[in-house]
């Protein structure tokens, strides 16, 4: 079964989400097929490339019920869907640009019946509201993302962690990351033994108010 590979990492799940991740496989060939959101490569290996890697994030913070987060440029639904099948009592909302993908994420949070997640197409600029961490993946170098997201974080912290973004990041980012004193990075690898997180990380930058 494909989903073990979830299963190793996260031995502790409800029957629910089990269940949930599960069918995320059927839903995305069948969505893949007529509307390409995840490349024809990625899609055999689902449960690697996109839902254990968007679950990185939880090797590294776990959200409190109530939390709210926001992924920004989602996609097909990641690191997004899977994060609020792990943490359904935490408020998502997926933003993306392209309205085709938000389509197909409305479709998979129906087939769910995640409630706990809202998807919004829409230019993350143009986004209203206030969120305790923003997620993503693969969507802008780290100078623009931060520019986009600006003032989209809550000042108080509802988790022990500083709020801010936590970014699924890959390769060398000496130069990307240049600037940012108080960058976390957490290596995949020290969480997952495969060689696709040989070089995968989870950026962490707190947010920075003045005063
Ligand atoms: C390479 S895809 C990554 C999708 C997903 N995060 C993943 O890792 O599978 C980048 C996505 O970011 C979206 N995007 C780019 N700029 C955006 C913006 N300013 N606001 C919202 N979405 C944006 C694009 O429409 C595209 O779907």
């Amino acid at each position: 079964m494909k989903a073990d590979i979830v299963f190793k990492y996260f031995n502790s799940l409800t029957e629910t989400q089990k269940q949930r991740f599960l069918r995320l496989e059927d839903l995305y060939q069948d969505w893949n097929q007529k509307i390409n959101v995840v490349s024809r490569k990625d899609i055999d290996e689902l449960y690697l490339r996109h839902v254990l890697h968007s679950l990185g994030i939880a090797k590294v913070q776990q959200f409190n019920e109530g939390a709210a987060i926001l992924d920004v440029g989602t996609g097909g639904g990641f690191p997004g869907i899977p994060l609020a099948i792990l943490f359904p009592e935490t408020q998502f909302t997926l933003v993306d640009a392209i309205g085709k993908k938000i389509k197909v994420v409305q479709e998979v949070i129906d087939a769910l019946k995640l409630d706990n997640v809202t998807a919004h197409h829409s230019r993350v600029e143009e986004l209203h509201g206030r969120f305790d961490f923003i997620v993503s993946r693969a969507v802008a170098a780290m100078p623009t993302f931060v520019r986009w997201t600006k003032g989209k974080i809550k000042k108080d912290s509802a988790h022990e962690r500083k709020n801010g973004i936590l970014y699924l990041k890959g390769g060398n980012l000496d130069e990307e990351l240049r600037g940012y004193t108080n960058v976390q990075l957490f290596e995949l690898s020290g969480y997952f033994d495969h060689p696709f997180f040989d070089t995968k990380k989870v950026v962490y930058l707190p947010q920075k108010f003045k005063g």
